[in-house]
């Protein structure tokens, strides 16, 4: 890359868990997190959305931090950068935010570094940095992943397309992860995990063969995480009858919460949105398409060439 070129990294949003999938499935979404970056005499970011003005401006932003933490497990080192960042995802809202911005420094330490990094090692790494593999996942390859992570190493299996419309319910108050993780049981009996095992199974069967009157019902009966968060989101349960006598098939707290997403067939999702924010006006309620291509660096022609050598 030469000096004043510049090239974008655009990363989706994700929901995960869909209801009984808790750390293993993730849903990529039409919300970017876009970092326009060019190289420069020292680290900056510039933060081109107002929410995004909480978080360092300087070498210590979390971006950078990974990017260069990436780098060094490479022995690389990275040329600093100014980095234009704007973002549609909400902060701490359940929206994967944070595995949108380590896949977004994961792919900036490749490029800048000629990493050459396979989907496979970069996600390895984002869910070592993460903790899970749900988010980080999705927001690489988009569409539907179902994944399983031990350390460092990440099996996973990815869909596209998936086409269903999705109703993010998202309250203005924010909720941590790790706060939302918090409240989570240690250990759960044996036989209550077989049968969480099996509900989580059979709503990936049925969102596979597009049965999702079925896999909504295995939504609201997940064991693993909703039933401990509804204390930290009471308006789980107002926004899952309403939307279901709205019209959608499914409703889950989106990751960890506190938005609750909402899912309807293709084309139902416009009207479901208009219904539920007359019904919640105190709510920010978007209505979201699943993004099927995950993360993307884009480069101008002069900036590629000078890239292969
Ligand atoms: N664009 C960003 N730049 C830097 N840090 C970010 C960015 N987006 C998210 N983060 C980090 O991720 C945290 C939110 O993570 P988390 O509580 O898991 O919420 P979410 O559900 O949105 O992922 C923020 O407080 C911040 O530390
Ligand atoms: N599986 C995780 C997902 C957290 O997602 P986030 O978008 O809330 O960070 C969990 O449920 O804790």
């Amino acid at each position: 890359m030469m000096e004043g070129e510049m090239f974008i990294i655009r990363v989706p949003g994700s929901t995960a868990n869909l209801g009984p999938g808790f750390d293993s499935i993730g849903l990529a979404l039409n919300q970017y997190l876009t970092l326009e970056v060019e190289k420069a005499s020292h680290w900056k970011v510039e933060m081109l959305s107002e929410e995004l003005k909480v978080f360092p401006s300087d070498k210590t932003n979390y971006i950078i931090q990974v990017a260069l933490e990436t780098a060094k497990k490479y022995g690389c080192n990275l040329p600093p950068c100014l980095i234009k960042m704007k973002s549609e995802i909400p902060l701490t809202r359940g929206l994967g935010s944070s595995a949108a911005a380590i896949i977004a420094g994961i792919e900036l330490a490749d490029f800048l570094g000629h990493l050459n990094l396979s989907r496979e090692e970069k996600l390895s790494q984002a869910a070592s940095m993460e903790g899970h593999p749900d988010n980080v996942g999705a927001s690489l390859y988009g569409g539907l992943i179902i994944g399983k992570q031990d350390g460092e190493k990440v099996d996973v299996v990815s869909f596209q397309p998936i086409t269903f419309d999705v109703v993010a319910v998202i309250p203005h108050e924010e909720l941590e992860t790790k706060d939302s993780r918090n409240v989570l049981p240690k250990q759960l009996p044996f036989s209550e995990a077989v049968k969480a095992g099996a509900i989580s199974n059979v709503l990936v069967a049925a969102l596979l063969t597009g049965d999702y009157k079925l896999a909504g019902k295995m939504m609201k009966e997940d064991l693993y995480h909703q039933p401990y968060r509804t204390l930290l989101v009471p308006h789980l349960q107002e926004v899952e009858e309403l939307s279901l006598k709205e019209g959608a098939f499914g409703v889950a707290l989106s990751g960890a919460g506190p938005t609750v997403v909402c899912f309807a067939e293709k084309g139902k999702g416009q009207s479901l949105k208009n219904k539920l924010q007359l019904l919640m006006p105190q709510m920010d309620v978007r209505n979201l398409a699943i993004d099927q291509a995950g993360s993307k660096v884009m480069i101008s022609e002069r900036c590629q060439k000078y890239h292969s050598n």
